[in-house]
């Protein structure tokens, strides 16, 4: 079962506060971007990679790909503004693939086994989100009060890989894109057109590097899959 996967990897980073785009951050001698992209060079099914990219780093990008040996990456296009630009801009140039991943440059625990299991799911109902159970409490609050606590046992934390057949995410995202509309992630613009998502329940190890803590929990995760 053959896939494209867009992964975007033109952020800033700023929560990150390195000072550079936290795919160039090096994990174990090897860059952020290149953990992520050697999931999916691995994977057999995953015939073609979109890498999206601030223009201004497309030289480090190149110099990254050649220097770890990355063979599937068949475009690289430029972001834009926001993450669901750069994810627009990358679906833009799908080819001759039913179904399309979009997942995210800073994501690098995501499992070959996962990414399969999503992508059966996906081809069955059109779109799927691999998500982990939220385990602490939620509460919605406004000016310093709780004004909410949420029904935890419906509350799922999505994160990436999200697959979808090519034709939906496409019309989504034209139709994000007419209106004006701005989602923190691809499935909840399938879901404004009424359409249903599978959950694919996922690990709580598939964090996305956000803030400089989480660069403590990756040497953890990779210091355990070493010892393996
Ligand atoms: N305009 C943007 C913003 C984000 N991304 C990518 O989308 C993924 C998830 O975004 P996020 O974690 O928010 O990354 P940044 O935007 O880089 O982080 P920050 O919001 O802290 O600046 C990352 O791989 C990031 O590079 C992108 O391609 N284009
Ligand atoms: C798409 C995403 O990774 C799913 O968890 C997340 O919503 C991205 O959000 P961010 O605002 O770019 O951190």
């Amino acid at each position: 079962m053959f896939y494209q996967v867009v992964i975007p990897a033109a952020g800033q980073g700023k929560r990150m506060k390195a000072g550079k785009n936290k795919q160039f951050i090096e994990l174990y001698d090897q860059p952020v971007i290149v953990h992520t992209l050697k999931v999916f060079e691995r994977d057999e099914w995953c015939e073609g990679i979109i890498l999206v990219i601030n223009e201004a780093e497309r030289e480090r990008f190149n110099e990254i790909l050649k220097r770890f040996s990355i063979k599937k990456v068949i475009s690289m296009v430029s972001g834009g503004a926001e993450r669901q630009h750069s994810v627009y801009n990358g679906l833009k140039k799908v080819k001759n693939s039913d179904i399309v991943l979009i997942h995210d440059g800073a994501r690098p625990f995501i499992t070959v086994e996962k990414i399969h299991e999503l992508v059966q799911a996906a081809k069955e109902h059109g779109a799927a989100v691999v998500a982990v159970p939220v385990k602490d409490t939620i509460k919605r609050g406004f000016d310093g009060y709780v004004h909410e606590t949420m029904e935890r046992s419906s509350l799922w934390a999505v994160q990436t890989p999200q697959a979808f057949h090519v034709s939906l995410v496409l019309e989504a995202h034209e139709r994000a894109f007419l209106e004006g509309y701005i989602g923190t992630d691809d499935a909840s613009l399938v879901e404004r057109m009424g359409k249903q998502v599978k959950i694919v329940e996922g690990d709580y190890r598939n964090i996305k590097l956000t803030t400089p803590d989480d660069l403590l929990f990756a040497q953890a995760i990779l210091s355990s899959w070493s010892s393996c």
